[in-house]
């Protein structure tokens, strides 16, 4: 089984509405006086970061990526609460928790702590209230809306490379950054909004699904992090940007690129370039 049909054998169970059949990049947990955001993500070694890597660059990345998804539904922080497993460089682990938490004015809530051999992992849950209702779904997308993403795809691929080959920058896959204002920004004006964590091609495909349309992609509008490997770049993933719609009309308020548009649902969820594209195989990143 791997992840895809993990998740769909999940939504089977009983779900809470807030969960939005497990088809978000978070729940949405209305308690009244406040809408709650929680999102929970791991990361295991040699799968997210190599065994070689700066356990600091591991705790940074482990809040990062969760704090992206709070920022996908344009939520504030109010808390984390950690999974930590004993037996790597845990001062440095410590070390890049504080730096990450500090950068970001978020504090921890509490968590657990185990011993254990490696390959280890580490999970984090972290807690956001939302700063507009609705909360942006990946569901909203409106046949005629503008596709745009923020930031260079592809970027955290290449930081992969750099790190490996011990030329160039890793930072963007080391110290992935979650882009918590402009969330906050575009939730007001988004049509459906999500984080970029699997491959945009791959999160793209989810989108439509969950919208019930058909994305249309100009790959060549895409700001790829090298052009000679675009298609590596579209579906590698880790890259922690946003995919969003706007209707056609609204200007974007932030710093962003428009990449396709929102179109009634045709033979495919996903169009890149005018080609169908049916399945997900291939599109990114899947656990199995
Ligand atoms: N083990 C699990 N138990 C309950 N819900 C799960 C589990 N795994 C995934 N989900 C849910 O499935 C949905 C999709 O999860 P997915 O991990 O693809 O989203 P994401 O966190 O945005 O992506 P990524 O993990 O790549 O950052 C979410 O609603 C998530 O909460
Ligand atoms: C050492 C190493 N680091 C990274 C990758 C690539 N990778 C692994 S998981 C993932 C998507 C996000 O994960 P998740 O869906 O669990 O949030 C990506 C892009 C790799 N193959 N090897
Ligand atoms: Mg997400």
């Amino acid at each position: 089984m791997n992840e895809t049909d993990f998740i769909a054998a999940l939504r089977a169970l009983p779900l809470h509405p807030g969960a939005r059949g497990l088809k978000d990049d978070a729940a949405v947990l209305d308690i009244g006086s406040e809408i709650l955001v929680l999102t929970h993500d791991v990361l295991v070694e040699g799968r997210h970061y190599l065994p070689s890597q700066d356990m600091a660059d591991v705790a940074w990345k482990l809040v990062a990526t969760n704090l992206s998804d709070l920022a996908a539904k344009g939520a504030r922080p109010l808390g984390v609460l950690l999974g930590h497993m004993l037996g790597g460089d845990d001062a440095r682990f410590l070390a890049g928790l504080d730096e990450v938490l500090s950068h970001y004015g978020v504090t921890l809530l509490g968590g657990d702590t185990v011993a254990g051999d490696a390959p280890r992992s580490f999970g984090l849950t972290a807690i956001g209230a939302a700063t507009h209702t609705p909360v942006p779904s990946r569901a909203g997308a409106q046949p005629g809306d503008a596709l745009w993403v923020t930031g260079t795809i592809g970027a955290a691929l290449l930081g992969f490379e750099a790190l490996r080959s011990g030329t160039g920058d890793p930072a963007a896959y080391t110290r992935p950054l979650a882009r918590l204002p402009e969330g906050e920004t575009l939730a007001p004006h988004v049509s459906a909004m999500m984080d970029v964590s699997d491959g945009l091609l791959l999160d793209a495909f989810r989108m439509a699904e969950a919208s019930g349309v058909s994305l249309a992609i100009d790959s060549a509008a895409v700001p790829v992090g090298e052009k000679a490997r675009s298609m590596d770049c579209l579906t590698w993933g880790d890259d922690y940007e946003l995919l969003f719609t706007l209707p056609a009309e609204t200007p974007c308020p932030v710093a962003a690129t428009l990449i396709g548009a929102v179109e009634p649902r045709g033979f495919a969820p996903l169009f890149v370039d005018g080609e169908a594209v049916a399945n997900p195989q291939g599109l990114g990143y899947v656990h199995r």
